[in-house]
């Protein structure tokens, strides 16, 4: 697999008079559709990696490469043109538009992308995204109709609508139950499989993390493990983050 993205020597240094590094010279590749898993204790620094990744922070010091293609220079319109493109977000909170419908909130990033109404082709997409994260039928309906998963089912959908490159997810379950949680995970993977997009997913439980191609541990803003097809001896290794109901622990 070619590489998607490359970070090289990733600093974050927050505020000015007293000065607190929270990532500490970060070297990490991603592969195209590579599903991963970022997992630490809070506070370690996995939401300003991933906001960085994503472009929403800058970096201190080091260097972004997206395709081989520097970030760091891009003045905030070219930024947001990049993010718009390029990446999928999914956040813990699925930020729906509660004035409209279903299908006009998966359509919204194709709006602004492209700054018109979007063509048959873009509506057609949106419909069968909503039909693959099995919302189809409440299409027409506000986001207060919906359950929490089937809200979060839509943050998905509308996360693929431009069919990005990447898609970052910080704790996208962290507001569902359990079944709930595995029913999105699935459908992440799913969706992963499908259209090839690179996943990075936020994660600080480790039942979730297990099921990615790779888990990348950040500990005091340092990666201090980085593990493929995590097996059982590994994933009992990562006893900080196991919780009870571990599915793979049991085995
Ligand atoms: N805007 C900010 N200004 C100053 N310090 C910050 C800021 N954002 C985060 N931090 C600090 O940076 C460190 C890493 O925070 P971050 O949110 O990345 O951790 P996290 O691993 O995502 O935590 P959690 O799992 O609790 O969400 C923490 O010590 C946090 O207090």
């Amino acid at each position: 697999m070619d590489n998607l993205l490359q970070l090289k020597n990733i600093k974050k240094v927050y505020g000015t008079k007293i000065k607190t590094e929270v990532l500490h010279g970060l070297n990490i590749s991603f592969k195209k559709g590579e599903f991963v898993s970022i997992i630490g204790q809070s506070g370690s620094g996995k939401s300003t990696l991933l906001n960085i990744i994503g472009t929403l922070d800058k970096p201190t010091e080091g260097e972004i490469l997206f395709k081989e293609k520097r970030l760091n220079h891009m003045n905030g319109k070219e930024l947001s043109t990049f993010r718009n493109d390029n990446v999928g977000f999914i956040f813990q909170f699925h930020y729906l538009l509660p004035e409209v419908n279903v299908l006009e909130n998966v359509l919204m990033p194709a709006w602004i992308s492209k700054g018109r109404t979007p063509s048959k082709d873009v509506i057609k997409r949106a419909k069968r995204l909503i039909e693959i994260v099995g919302v189809k039928d409440r299409m027409y309906n506000k986001p207060n109709e919906l359950s929490g998963g089937q809200r979060q089912r839509i943050a998905i959908a509308r996360a693929l609508i431009n069919n990005p490159a990447l898609v970052l997810a910080d704790e996208p379950t962290g507001n569902l139950d359990s079944d709930s949680t595995d029913k999105v995970y699935e459908l992440l993977r799913d969706i992963n499989k499908e259209f090839k997009s690179t996943f990075i997913i936020v994660t600080h439980d480790m039942h979730i993390a297990a099921k990615a191609d790779r888990v990348i541990e950040i500990k005091d803003g340092n990666v201090i493990r980085d593990v493929n097809n995590i097996g059982k001896n590994e994933i009992e290794s990562f006893k900080d983050f196991t919780p009870t109901s571990c599915f793979l622990c049991e085995k």
